[in-house]
């Protein structure tokens, strides 16, 4: 299965929110990476067909998703960033009436909401209104929901927002076992909940996708530039303002502080190995940005 987006533009007004965007994807994950107002979520609602590119196309098989129509959203499973529920619903009422939009069996929707919802950790909770659940929990039922129809093409836009670590692990691996065979698009601000279960990440930034790489890839961009120094507090507080920096750590009144630089910068800064959230910041935080164009 190959998933293409061939030159899609969108402009809301006169703001260009995705420029030319041509990217294709197969089976496997995808993390999209970007800092607020990157363009993800445009992105991801024309992959999920409820937006309209101005110009390009959205292929699915080399058949433009537009002509597909219900068959292609028949394939998808989507969970915006936004969930909104009948106040009155239980988590049950919900998935039961996502399954009947979905046109799901009734037999087989009984024995998949079970399924799910167990998967999902809220067994115990179907019963109860979705308006009482903590924000974790509506995450949950809404990635019961996109899961329903065990769709090929499942788009997640910010799954994770509101869950605590440990609903954070579960996901990781309901999202892994779940990935084979299938794509899964899956857009965050948390770095770590893709770094260890995408096959490639795609990083965007002002409409556009500067890269798609692997996660060594984008480690090995930033190799020799990640480094730890330990100082005071007080010229940390007047060092932060023109630096990149990753983490601090305080350690008996000295501060650890992990800084980004392509040059070393302090005779006692030790360099370090960099994870994906300093390639991150490297790329977004210190390189010009017409370095990364
Ligand atoms: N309906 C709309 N009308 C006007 N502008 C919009 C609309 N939707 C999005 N935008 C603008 O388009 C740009 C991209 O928005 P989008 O939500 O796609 O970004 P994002 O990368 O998902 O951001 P975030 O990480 O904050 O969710 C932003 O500048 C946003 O303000």
């Amino acid at each position: 299965m190959e998933l293409k987006f061939e030159r899609v533009s969108k402009n809301y007004k006169d703001k260009k929110v995705l420029k030319d965007i041509s990217v294709t994807m197969g089976t496997g994950v995808y993390g999209l990476l970007g800092p607020n107002g990157a363009g993800k979520t445009t992105m991801i609602k024309m992959m999920a067909d409820v937006l309209r590119p101005d110009s390009g196309q959205i292929l699915y098989d080399g058949r433009n998703i537009r002509s597909i129509g219900d068959e292609y959203r028949a394939k998808v499973g989507y969970l915006p960033q936004e969930i909104s529920f009948y106040s009155n619903f239980t988590g049950r009422d919900y998935l039961e009436y996502s399954a009947a939009l979905k046109g799901m069996e009734k037999s087989y929707t009984k024995k998949r909401i079970e399924e799910l919802a167990y998967h999902v950790g809220l067994q115990n909770d179907l019963k109860r209104q979705c308006r009482a659940y903590s924000g974790g929990m509506q995450r949950r039922l809404g990635i019961a929901q996109a899961l329903l129809d065990n769709p090929e093409i499942l788009i997640l836009d910010e799954p994770t927002a509101g869950l605590d670590p440990l609903e954070r692990v579960k996901f990781r691996n309901i999202i892994s076992a779940y990935s084979n065979d299938r794509l899964v698009l899956l857009s965050t601000h948390i770095v770590s909940d893709i770094e260890h279960i995408a096959s490639k990440i795609m990083m965007m930034e002002y409409g556009v996708i500067r890269y798609v790489n692997t996660r060594e890839e984008y480690i090995k961009m930033a190799k020799n530039c990640v480094w730890i120094v330990k100082m005071s507090a007080e010229k940390l507080v007047k060092y932060q303002n023109n630096a990149v920096i990753s983490n601090v750590i305080a350690k008996e009144g000295v501060m650890e502080v992990r800084v980004i630089d392509d040059e070393k910068p302090f005779a006692n800064a030790v360099q370090t190995a960099p994870t994906l959230e300093d390639a991150y910041l490297y790329i977004f935080n210190y390189l010009p940005e017409k370095a990364r164009r």
